[in-house]
């Protein structure tokens, strides 16, 4: 659906060039739900504004839906944008027209007859729980049902695409889950391929089948959610996911430790805690556990065990051979065998 090849944005300013995107290149397939991460300053903003030409790539391309945007000539580009829709950080609704006015004021382009702007316009507003508020003025509202006015005016056109622009980071955290549900109906029962941009790991963890890793305009790691999480690569990845899965361990537990301390990763439905006792009662090694949980990202389970091991150092090999044949991913993390 959206096809990035090295593309670069590189902003002209008083004192020099800033390189905002540094050659990326990434696809996004239709109908999901794309997640872009990094900190402030990653670039992930000017890429995203690549996506519909709101700032124009200075290298590479792009194509939506199989169409060229940096070929195409004002009017043409007008109509290509009509599909692609954008939520902000910041909402920008119209501060002085009412929820309804904003929503319609969207559909003035389509040029529709009367009844039907009122019909689309109270369509979507039920789509996304507001029905009661189209009447009231923005300031009357709350930071999520701004968002929710602002998903209802992106999705006015029909687009193929919604882009996200740290869509939640303004809202607390019971109405970022609200929206983030409303988001994911939308990509389900419209099929609307997502792109979102954010710092909060946890965003992309809730609602993203695949994410990319941004850091000084390039893509240092991207890949679905699932296995970015289960085997992250680059060491900003960990501390993205130790962000929302901690497992930090206290010093002074650590310090208190003598065998050496693994963390076991199990993928999907495997049974990682039937697996460790059989190791326990296989092996002359016991296991003094430090931290265990089970994430579920995109339904599937993925449990991340960490323990002292403690034993004769083949016993210790061995029982770390057998639990990695049973499906899991071993990682020493403090040496001691
Ligand atoms: N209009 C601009 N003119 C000059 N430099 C810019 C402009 N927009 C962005 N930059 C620079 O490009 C780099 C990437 O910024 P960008 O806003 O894309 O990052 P970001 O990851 O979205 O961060 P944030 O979440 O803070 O917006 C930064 O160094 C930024 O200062």
């Amino acid at each position: 659906m959206i096809d990035i090849q090295n593309l670069s944005k590189i902003y002209k300013t008083k004192s020099g060039t800033v390189t905002g995107v540094d050659n990326v290149s990434l696809t996004v397939y239709e109908g999901e739900i794309f997640g872009i991460v990094g900190y402030s300053g990653a670039g992930k903003s000017s890429l995203l504004r690549c996506i519909n030409l709101l700032e124009r790539p200075t290298l590479g391309t792009i194509r939506v839906d199989g169409v060229d945007l940096t070929s195409l000539k004002s009017e043409e580009l007008r109509a290509a944008r009509l599909k692609i829709g954008m939520i902000f950080q910041h909402f920008y609704l119209i501060s002085q027209k009412t929820v309804y006015e904003n929503i319609a004021f969207a559909l003035k382009a389509a040029n529709l007859p009367k009844n039907q702007v009122q019909k689309r316009v109270e369509d979507l507003l039920e789509m996304v729980g507001l029905s009661d508020k189209k009447d009231v003025y923005p300031s009357q509202l709350s930071g999520g049902q701004k968002q929710r006015v602002g998903i209802a005016r992106a999705l006015a056109n029909d687009p193929k695409v919604l882009l996200c622009d740290e869509a939640t980071s303004a809202l607390d955290p019971t109405t970022t889950k609200s929206i983030l549900n409303l988001l994911k109906k939308i990509n389900k029962e419209l099929n609307i391929t997502i792109v979102l941009i954010t710092h909060e790991m946890n965003v992309v963890k809730e609602i993203c089948n695949r994410m990319a890793i941004m850091q000084e305009g390039r893509v240092i790691e991207e890949g679905s959610v699932y296995d970015v999480f289960a085997s992250p690569k680059a060491d900003l990845t960990k501390e993205f996911i130790e962000s929302v899965v901690s497992f930090e361990i206290p010093d002074v537990i650590l310090d208190g430790c003598e065998g050496p301390i693994v963390k076991v990763t199990f993928r999907g439905q495997v049974a990682g805690e039937g697996v460790i006792s059989d190791m326990l009662q296989t092996f002359q090694v016991k296991g003094n556990f430090l931290h265990g949980s089970i994430e579920y990202i995109q339904d599937l389970p993925l449990g991340i065990f960490i323990m002292e091991l403690k034993g004769k150092q083949e016993e210790i090999q061995a029982a770390l051979t057998y639990v990695e044949k049973r499906a899991a991913q071993v990682e020493v993390l403090r040496d001691g065998i």
